[in-house]
């Protein structure tokens, strides 16, 4: 397969498809052409990475992505450059983004919805075994595989914690921050717990829980945990879900126990694997 020792050049790969654009650059599905192995290659300009000041993130999305070793986290294989572009060599995600399918049909079932939690769960586990916080979960930043695999992607907004109190100007939606973010308060892993909690309510109800069209009142509800929870919701998701959506960090379930939470239990007999 591909490894970290050989010097990559763009000459290396066969151009495939444009699988979409993503903040910072253009993903394309390619084929390395010695071992005819298809991966995802990430093109980003130079110019565009110093013009917004990511480097520092960027160098972070690779030192954190190509160390892990998990099936819900999507593999950095190497990266490579050229006078114009910066290009990272990516596991190829065979169904695209999250976020493409949930569009596409408003909102899932609660056994697909659970399994998906489930393995998002699974992955966030494994980054704070290891001391890192995604910090940026959401169905953008989560790309799909055969079988309902899901793959955390995009780890440019991982850092290794505990966070300190600097302020981190976020970019993006505001739907996932947590109230401690919010509050700009120092923050913890306990943010991927929470932001796990507006996952879930987003993949079942089609929208996040705290949006508004106003940020102001987003940030309002949020730092009020301001939480309705749609009927047809069962009774079991409406429970995890608050025991995601805690306002106190230290109160927020812990991922080790989310396995054994009565809505995860009751549906894995549905998982289609
Ligand atoms: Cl990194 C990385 C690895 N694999 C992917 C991927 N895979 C992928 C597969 C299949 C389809 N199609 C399946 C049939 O219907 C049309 C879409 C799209 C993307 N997409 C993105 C991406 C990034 C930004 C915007 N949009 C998609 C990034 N990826």
């Amino acid at each position: 397969t591909l490894s970290f020792r050989k010097k990559w050049t763009p000459e290396d790969f066969e151009m495939g498809k444009k699988l979409g654009k993503g903040k910072f650059g253009r993903v394309y599905c390619v084929r390395e052409k010695q071992s005819g192995y298809i991966c995802a290659l990430k093109v980003m300009s130079k110019e565009e990475i110093v013009s917004y000041k990511v480097e520092k993130q960027f160098v972070r999305e690779i030192e954190i992505q190509a160390n892990l070793r998990h099936s819900n986290c999507l593999r950095l294989y190497g990266w490579f450059y050229d006078d114009k572009n910066v290009y990272l060599i990516l596991e190829y995600a065979a169904k695209g983004e999250l976020y493409q399918q949930l569009k596409k049909c408003q909102r899932f079932d609660e056994a697909r919805t659970s399994y998906y939690i489930y393995q998002v769960a699974s992955a966030l586990s494994y980054l704070h075994k290891k001391h890192i916080i995604h910090r940026d979960l959401k169905p953008e930043n989560i790309l799909m595989h055969f079988h309902n695999q899901v793959k955390l992607s995009d780890f440019g907004w991982s850092v290794y914690a505990p966070q300190d109190r600097r302020r981190t100007t976020m970019c993006g939606t505001l739907d996932y921050l947590p109230p401690e973010m919010v509050e700009a308060k120092s923050h913890n892993e306990k943010v991927d717990v929470w932001a796990l909690g507006v996952l879930m309510y987003e993949l079942l109800v089609g929208k996040p829980p705290f949006e508004d069209e106003h940020s102001s009142i987003t940030y309002k509800r949020i730092a009020k945990v301001d939480l309705q929870i749609p009927h047809f919701v069962s009774t079991d998701a409406t429970d995890l879900i608050k025991k995601l959506l805690r306002y106190d960090p230290a109160k927020r379930l812990s991922l080790q126990d989310l396995p054994n939470h009565p809505w995860i239990t009751r549906n894995r007999s549905q998982w289609q694997k």
